[in-house]
């Protein structure tokens, strides 16, 4: 592997003078899953210039930090971000909305520090060096294929867990911006799909990382198509019904299934193990009720639903976030799924764990009623038929109908119901009423 030259700054020569510009920035950003704790200091996993920041041009700094917070328990690191910044002592207008702080002290003092990747020369820069697989510094990249020279790159503006840059119309790369140690399983799914032949995953075709973290992911870029959330809502705004494409997406889940099911491996959980799943579901009941004591009021009847469940026994690795905003259609109608990194608050080991495929349909079925929901006036029946459809289409590709155990699916969807209710009191307030009316749902019929 070549390494290019690079600069591992001793970490404790930059954190002073960055310190302050991340405590007004990092909290604010989407991508934080650390919301509504304080931060009371960072550390410094990794500090690498894959530009030289004392150059006359612009630098960039890649970052591992790690963001103390308290209530953190014990025995478990903080969380670990990874940041790309960009260091210029000049910054031209239209950098300006990316800017973070100017450096106080020391000696890059004066210099404006910003988000990197709006910066189309560093975004590219990055790109280049995803298409020569080597190392710098601790980071590790590779390549799959010989990619194309210089495409423009441009930063994808959607709310997400993540960020994402697109290049030249043609690939995608996705930046990680939580890390935690383990290959991460939207690269190890994708590549292993890729593998078994699924045509239905976009295959990894370059990434990087550090130690064991996986740190960013290139794929091919569907440029005609168009997400399911999207569809949906297009489909109810106009009075129209969705089933034929529901329909569709069940048999592409179901796919994406069965090729894991060949990579992958998976097994019978024994009689003793499946009550573990129901209790997994109350802990994280009991966990959720203390961030959102609106769910108090429901615990005996949520809890009642996860021990009517008995089934489950089959488990193989499953996408773990099925969604309708994780499924792309292309022009030709037929359907992608996406980000297989699962649910982004659970920790790895957590999301990298074989689970009953039922867990997916659940979110999946859990997405046609947040659709509906968000529809004024909100059309039950339009949501129900999807759902059915979905199922349908499941079933012909599988072999088996998810529905044939209605209290597992039942249970699954409301434990991504009590999931949602944190995700959303913690990133959307506003969308709160969508899962906490299917909360009353489920826990009282
Ligand atoms: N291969 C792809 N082709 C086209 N668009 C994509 C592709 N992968 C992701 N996207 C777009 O990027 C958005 C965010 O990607 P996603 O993997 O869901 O990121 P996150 O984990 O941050 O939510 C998706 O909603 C989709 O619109
Ligand atoms: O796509 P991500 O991996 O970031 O997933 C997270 O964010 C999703 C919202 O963007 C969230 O999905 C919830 O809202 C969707 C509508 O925006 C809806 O279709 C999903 O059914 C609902 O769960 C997802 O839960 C969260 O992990």
């Amino acid at each position: 592997m070549p390494e290019t030259a690079s600069t591992t700054r001793a970490p404790d020569a930059l954190l002073p003078a960055l310190t302050p510009l991340l405590h007004e920035w990092l909290p604010r950003q989407r991508w934080f899953a650390g919301k509504g704790r304080r931060v009371t200091g960072f550390t410094l996993d990794a500090a690498t210039e894959l530009l030289p920041l004392d150059g006359a041009g612009p630098g960039l700094l890649h970052l591992l930090v790690r963001v103390e917070q308290p209530g953190r328990p014990a025995g478990t690191p903080a969380d670990c971000y990874q940041l790309l910044l960009g260091v210029r002592t000049q910054l031209p207008p239209r950098l300006a909305p990316a800017l973070i702080g100017r450096i106080r002290q020391g000696p890059l003092a004066g210099r404006a520090v910003y988000e990197g990747l709006r910066d189309p020369r560093l975004a590219g820069l990055l790109y280049e060096r995803l298409r020569t697989p080597g190392r710098t510094g601790p980071l590790r990249f590779h390549a799959t294929t010989p990619l194309p020279p210089a495409l423009a790159p441009r930063v994808l503006d959607a709310e997400q867990s993540n960020s994402s840059l697109v290049f030249g119309d043609s690939f995608i790369l996705k930046i990680f911006r939580r890390v935690s140690p383990g290959a991460n399983p939207d690269l190890e799914l994708p590549l292993a799909l890729a593998g078994a032949g699924c045509a239905r995953v976009p295959a990894p075709v370059a990434w990087f990382e550090s130690g064991a973290s996986t740190l960013g992911v290139l794929q091919p870029y569907l440029r005609d198509s168009r997400d399911g959330w999207r569809l949906a809502l297009d489909a109810l705004a106009d009075g129209r019904e969705f089933t034929t494409e529901a329909r569709a997406l069940g048999r592409a889940t179901a796919e994406v299934h069965l090729a894991l099911a060949r990579a992958l491996p998976t097994r019978r959980l024994a009689p003793s193990e499946t009550e573990l799943l129901a209790a997994a579901m109350d802990r994280r009941l009991h966990e959720a009720a203390q961030a959102v004591p609106a769910l108090l009021p429901h615990v005996p009847g949520l809890r009642a639903v996860f021990a009517a469940a008995s089934g489950g026994a089959a488990v193989q690795r499953i996408h773990g976030d099925l969604h309708l905003g994780q499924t792309l259609r292309g022009s030709d109608g037929g359907w992608a799924v996406i980000d297989f990194e699962g649910e982004p608050a659970k920790p790895l080991d957590e999301r990298r764990s074989p689970q009953p495929t039922v867990r997916d349909v659940a979110g999946m079925l859990r997405s046609f009623d947040y659709a509906a929901r968000t529809h004024r006036p909100w059309n039950a029946d339009w949501a129900a038929r999807c759902r059915a459809a979905y199922c349908t289409g499941y079933a012909e590709a599988a072999g088996v109908d998810p529905r044939a155990d209605p209290a597992l699916l039942r249970a699954y969807e409301t434990d991504k119901a009590v999931y949602e209710v944190v995700y959303e009191a913690r990133h959307r307030p506003d969308w709160l009423p969508v899962p906490m009316s299917a909360i009353e749902r489920l826990s009282t019929s």
